[in-house]
């Protein structure tokens, strides 16, 4: 295959930049977009290619159009595998499409608006944690939410505060570890004769005790919950057989990790804008007071609530919680005239995409109303990602996310003495230092 040689970084440019990167690589990635155009590599001179586009095009073409030619990258399938083994997030192949169309059902709108309630009981919990005229860092409150969440929507009343508590711990110990392995490569050695890697694997197998135990107890006494738990129970592969214990904890602890961080992120990066656009809370009250008053249950309410979810769209394409998504290709491939040689390692940068000025006018502002109805935007903006591989959780993300937001706002008025949104662009895109004041309405 022919086509020209994607402009290049030196690999001492590279180098000489490495700490400043490793802390927080958007920088780097804008002055070269900026510099070489939408797609450049680092010369590294060995190993495979590093390739950064933040052309949407190319994003949906790896992603969807000829996403058979590419495969997720080591991070998630071996570095992240690890830990959480062989789940939805971190496996490939035919293995990965078994389990995606086993599980795919159970994440149908329909199956998550029976989730609803539980769902909900667990934000207003949350909510209540709210320390109102004191200024706090909101990311905790969302991040036990989040956890919450997913966790409830599982096991539903099965599980104890202990073990969430436990569980919840074990979770973010072993991504921390995982960022660590990532942002140190030059330490690995380290973090595996130091036992520090042994150890979270020991911590990891902890959790799956837990979860063993949960599992076990619920298909000796099968109560009928109708959580997510008992969805995965009862699915069935085509063959009639069901998923082993093994692999239901493995997809258990991908959930934690997947649909936690991911959703703390999004629900503190918009509490965040919303605390510099009190014209917009505003809205969002009155929407939700609206929809309180007609709404006779929970999935009425949130269709309702059209422009609190515009609002969360628009805080996603600002701070992307997965603000980069890497890709292999098997074969050599062109886009745009460029060779993309065999096993490059592809970064399609997000955060640039959502904030591309050929996409989005005045990309830097915040404007909810972008994404008013009728508006499309599906060939460049991915928070869920595009294709097979897109986020399984997406809509109980959404709904999630429509009902703590509401109920946010509708309860309180949120300020700012803070000039800056600033983050912290780790394995997602995290907030840093999200102080918030909150002020109860009247
Ligand atoms: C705002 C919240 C969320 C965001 C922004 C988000 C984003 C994403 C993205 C971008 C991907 C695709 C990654 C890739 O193609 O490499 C993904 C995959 C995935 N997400 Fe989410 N996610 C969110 C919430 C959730 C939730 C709540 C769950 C589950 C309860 C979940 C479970 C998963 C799983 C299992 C995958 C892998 C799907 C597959 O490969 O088949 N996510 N997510």
């Amino acid at each position: 295959m022919k086509g020209k040689d994607i402009p290049a970084v030196s690999w001492l440019k590279f180098m000489g930049k490495a700490n400043l990167i490793l802390k927080n690589p958007l920088p780097f990635h804008a002055e070269n977009f900026e510099k070489l155009g939408d797609i450049f590599r680092v010369k590294t001179g060995f190993g495979n290619p590093l390739v950064f586009s933040r052309s949407a095009a190319f994003a949906e073409y790896a992603l969807q159009k000829n996403h058979k030619n590419f495969e997720k990258s080591p991070i998630q399938t071996r570095d992240m595998a690890k830990y959480l083994g062989n789940g939805l997030l971190t496996s490939t192949g035919e293995h990965w499409r078994k389990q995606r169309k086993l599980i795919q059902p159970a994440f149908h709108k329909k199956q998550i608006a029976g989730l609803m309630d539980t769902i909900n009981s667990a934000i207003l919990l949350e909510l209540d944690k709210i320390e109102p005229n004191k200024s706090i860092d909101i990311f905790p409150v969302f991040n036990d939410l989040a956890f919450q969440t997913v966790v409830k929507s599982l096991f539903s009343s099965a599980v104890g505060q202990k073990e969430i508590d436990h569980l919840q711990y074990i979770t973010e110990a072993a991504q921390r570890m995982l960022v660590k392995e990532l942002r140190q490569p030059f330490k690995r050695w380290w973090f595996k004769y130091g036992g520090s890697i042994k150890k979270h694997m020991a911590l990891v197998e902890e959790a799956r005790e837990i979860l063993r135990k949960l599992v076990r107890e619920r298909k000796e006494n099968p109560v009928g919950e109708g959580d997510l738990l008992d969805m995965l129970l009862d699915a069935r592969y085509d063959d009639g057989t069901a998923m082993s214990e093994k692999q239901l904890i493995d997809e258990i602890l991908i959930f934690f990790t997947a649909g936690h961080e991911t959703t703390s992120n999004a629900l503190t990066f918009t509490a965040e804008l919303l605390a510099r656009h009190p014209d917009i809370q505003e809205r969002i009250a009155s929407e939700t007071k609206k929809a309180k008053e007609k709404a006779s249950n929970l999935i009425e309410l949130m269709a309702s609530c059209t422009y609190t979810k515009q609002v969360l769209e628009e805080a996603m394409r600002l701070y992307p919680p997965v603000y980069f998504i890497d890709r292999i290709n098997f074969e050599e491939d062109e886009f745009n005239g460029f060779r993309i040689h065999k096993n490059s390692n592809l970064l399609f940068s997000i955060y640039e995409i959502h904030r591309d000025a050929t996409y989005w006018e005045n990309p830097q502002e915040f404007d909810p109303s972008r994404f008013a109805e009728g508006t499309k935007h599906t060939a460049h903006y991915f928070p869920f990602g595009a294709g097979p591989r897109k986020c399984i959780g997406n809509n109980f993300a959404m709904y999630e996310m429509i009902l703590a937001i509401s109920e946010l706002v509708s309860r309180y008025r949120i300020s700012t003495n803070k000039e800056e949104i600033e983050i912290k662009p780790l394995i997602t895109l995290k907030p840093k230092n999200a102080i918030l004041r909150f002020e109860k309405r009247s």
